[in-house]
């Protein structure tokens, strides 16, 4: 479990987080939902580290990370698996060697042998099996993201941090990501955050949700409780997504449902 507790955060007196408080439970994927510029990136910034918080603390499983010794947040940090935007995989080297690459840092007392068995393991575990010769070059971004997945989940960590995973992938290809996102969280009980403005992966994957507007978390739930949330941001929020508007156009040629509730002025909610 990860506990954020009154994170704040300003850039030349420009307040970005605003004492944001919040939970991220074990085996559960966690998304941290908002527009663009609401802070989600400074925020997992700071609660992995690279980013230091003017106020406020955060502990994982108990170990306080904020303000304690660089061995302590060196040994956080070790658990800590990274997907990044962009896969930020290395270009001149395999797919394999990419893969391999966090056990070389991290585990320099695993043999040769014992490397290979966790490498190919992984890259098993997120179907890519038959790909550990090729090139970044030569894979799709589907398939990138997979091998950002199998690199972060390599050292077997505890903790698993996802941002923006679905950017640029189409509709099919990012639920597949989901999928294996959710998969590997409930499968091996790692504590999962997922930035995210897709509402895709709200319906997916959403276990639990924060979601943040202005540098504040304006509320908090799960996926079957968000669509009844009476926070009138999070509701413009969500009907102005592009996955509602589609099951919107669906439900208006049906039985109205949605469109009731999407309709409801955001005054009176
Ligand atoms: N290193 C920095 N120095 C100064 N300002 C920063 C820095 N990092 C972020 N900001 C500012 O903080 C605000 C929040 O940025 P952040 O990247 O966290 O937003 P976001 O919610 O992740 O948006 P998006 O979904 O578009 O990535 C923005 O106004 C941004 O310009």
């Amino acid at each position: 479990m990860i506990e954020v507790h009154n994170i704040q955060k300003a850039f030349d007196g420009n307040q970005v987080l605003k004492g944001i408080t919040c939970t991220f439970a074990s085996g559960q994927c966690n998304l941290v939902l908002g527009g663009s510029g609401t802070g989600k990136s400074v925020l997992l910034q700071c609660i992995v580290g690279l980013m230091k918080p003017d106020i406020g603390s955060i502990t994982f499983d108990g170990t306080t990370f904020t303000n304690n010794k660089v061995q302590i947040r060196q040994e956080i940090r070790r658990k800590i698996g990274m997907l990044f935007q962009g896969s930020a995989l290395f270009d001149s080297m395999t797919v394999f060697e990419n893969t391999e690459f966090p056990l070389k840092m991290l585990t320099p007392d695993m043999s040769r042998e014992e490397r290979r068995d966790r490498v190919e393991f992984c890259l098993k575990r997120v179907g890519l099996e038959n790909a550990g010769n090729k090139m970044p070059s030569e894979i799709s971004g589907g398939m990138k993201k997979r091998v950002g997945i199998a690199r972060a989940i390599a050292p077997n960590c505890t903790y698993l941090f996802c941002d923006e995973p679905n950017s640029g992938l189409d509709p099919a290809t990012s639920i597949k990501i989901d999928e294996l996102i959710y998969e590997i969280t409930h499968e091996y009980n790692i504590t999962t955050v997922v930035i995210t403005h897709d509402m895709n992966s709200v319906v997916e994957i959403g276990d639990h949700i924060i979601f943040m507007h202005k540098g504040l978390k304006l509320w908090d739930g799960t996926k079957d409780e968000i669509l009844g949330a009476k926070v009138p941001e999070l509701r413009e929020f969500i009907f102005s997504s592009s996955l509602v508007r589609a099951a919107k156009k669906v439900d208006d040629a049906t039985e109205g449902g949605l469109e009731a509730l999407a309709s409801e002025p955001l005054s009176e909610v």
